[in-house]
């Protein structure tokens, strides 16, 4: 097998051998024209990150960059086989589902005393007491509640063995890049490692290894330990919401045959052509985005290079696809139960 391709390389072979999934350039490239006004307004911006989100923490110390390795290491498979039977977490009168509804089950144990963002504490949780803290406020349990128990027991034993217990001595360790930051979570935790196979290339997403990076450039607001030198080398993080607000705003294109598996909810496997066709053409089609967009400012005479970049890009889109849920709702997601995104 040979050498393991970055997210970017692997973005790339990906849409350049892709059969079911099209990135169409032209729709890529009116998608950056759409967003020219956006992306100079504080929405698009870091500071997004704490404004528009309540449930994500205000502060900037060390309790909410553990609070960001505890929710970033559980941040996968929110979707439900039925949309009108779902788990949801009510928290402070407010009903949540699918990610922020994790976020609400956090908090919900924050406030309740339970020390959930320590790693002492989830290192050595129970099946019982994962149980209890991500409690539904429907029939419908939280998705895959062992995996869940299994990778934070893991994750937990070796923050605890390796970083003192801490996520932030990890990032201090990472001298202010978002590179070394991302290869030390992948050396270190394995189940952030998010890798496929591709004509017979070895092709990687990271997925929530950068969502973790990202995350934690947002929680120290780009500032001390987390002022990424190189934050822009990231990529989106390849998830189930993307590919299909890429698809509704025309940027991307499913072949019939794929559309139709789509429509009937098939369920696919993690590491399925289809898969991995969905996800590479996404974070190559953001690629594009990107390009685009800096193009056009540079066009005239701005150089956005520290406002526009694959992390914010995807913020913008991801939120989106949350605010247009319904206008979506003709766009199929596709279903794999993983613990990668
Ligand atoms: N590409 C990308 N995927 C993201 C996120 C987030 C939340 N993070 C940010 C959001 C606000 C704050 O700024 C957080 O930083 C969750 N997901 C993924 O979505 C899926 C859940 O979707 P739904 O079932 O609709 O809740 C699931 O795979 C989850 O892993 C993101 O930002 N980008």
């Amino acid at each position: 097998m040979e050498v393991l391709l970055s997210p970017l390389e692997s973005a790339k072979f990906i849409a350049g051998n892709s059969k079911d999934v099209f990135v169409d350039e032209d729709g890529a490239r009116r998608v950056a024209e759409s967003l020219f006004d956006k992306a100079s307004a504080a929405e698009f911006g870091l500071a997004g990150w704490k404004s528009l989100h309540e449930l994500n923490p205000r502060s900037a110390g060390e309790e909410a960059v553990d609070w960001v390795f505890l929710v970033d290491t559980l941040n996968f498979s929110f979707w439900s086989e039925h949309e009108d039977r779902k788990y949801l977490v009510k928290y402070k009168g407010k009903t949540y589902s699918g990610y922020w509804s994790l976020c609400a089950a956090v908090n919900r144990a924050l406030d309740d005393g339970i020390p959930i963002t320590s790693a002492s504490y989830f290192a050595t949780m129970t099946l019982d007491q994962i149980r209890h803290v991500f409690r539904s406020d429907t029939e419908v349990p939280i998705p895959l509640i062992e995996e869940r128990h299994r990778v934070l027991n893991e994750s937990g034993t070796i923050l605890l063995e390796k970083f003192g217990g801490s996520f932030l001595t990890c990032v201090k360790m990472s001298g202010k890049s978002a590179q070394k930051l991302l290869r030390l979570v992948l050396d270190n935790f394995p189940s952030y490692r998010d890798e496929a196979v591709f004509e017979k290339k070895k092709v990687s997403f990271y997925k929530r290894a950068q969502i973790l990076v990202a995350d934690t450039w947002s929680v120290l607001e780009g500032k001390g330990h987390g002022s990424f030198n190189d934050i822009s080398s990231l990529t989106i993080f390849a998830d189930y919401r993307i590919p299909q607000v890429l698809v509704h705003l025309k940027a991307m294109k499913y072949s019939e045959e794929l559309m139709k598996k789509l429509r009937e909810e098939t369920v696919f496997k993690s590491g399925d052509r289809e898969e991995v066709e969905i996800r590479g053409c996404s974070v190559w089609c953001c690629a594009l985005i990107c390009k685009h967009l800096l193009e056009l400012y540079e066009k005239k005479g701005q150089d956005m290079r520290e406002k526009i970049n694959a992390v914010l890009l995807d913020y913008y889109l991801w939120d989106y696809a949350r605010d247009h849920r319904e206008e979506m709702k003709d766009i199929p997601f596709h279903r794999v139960r993983c613990i990668y995104y």
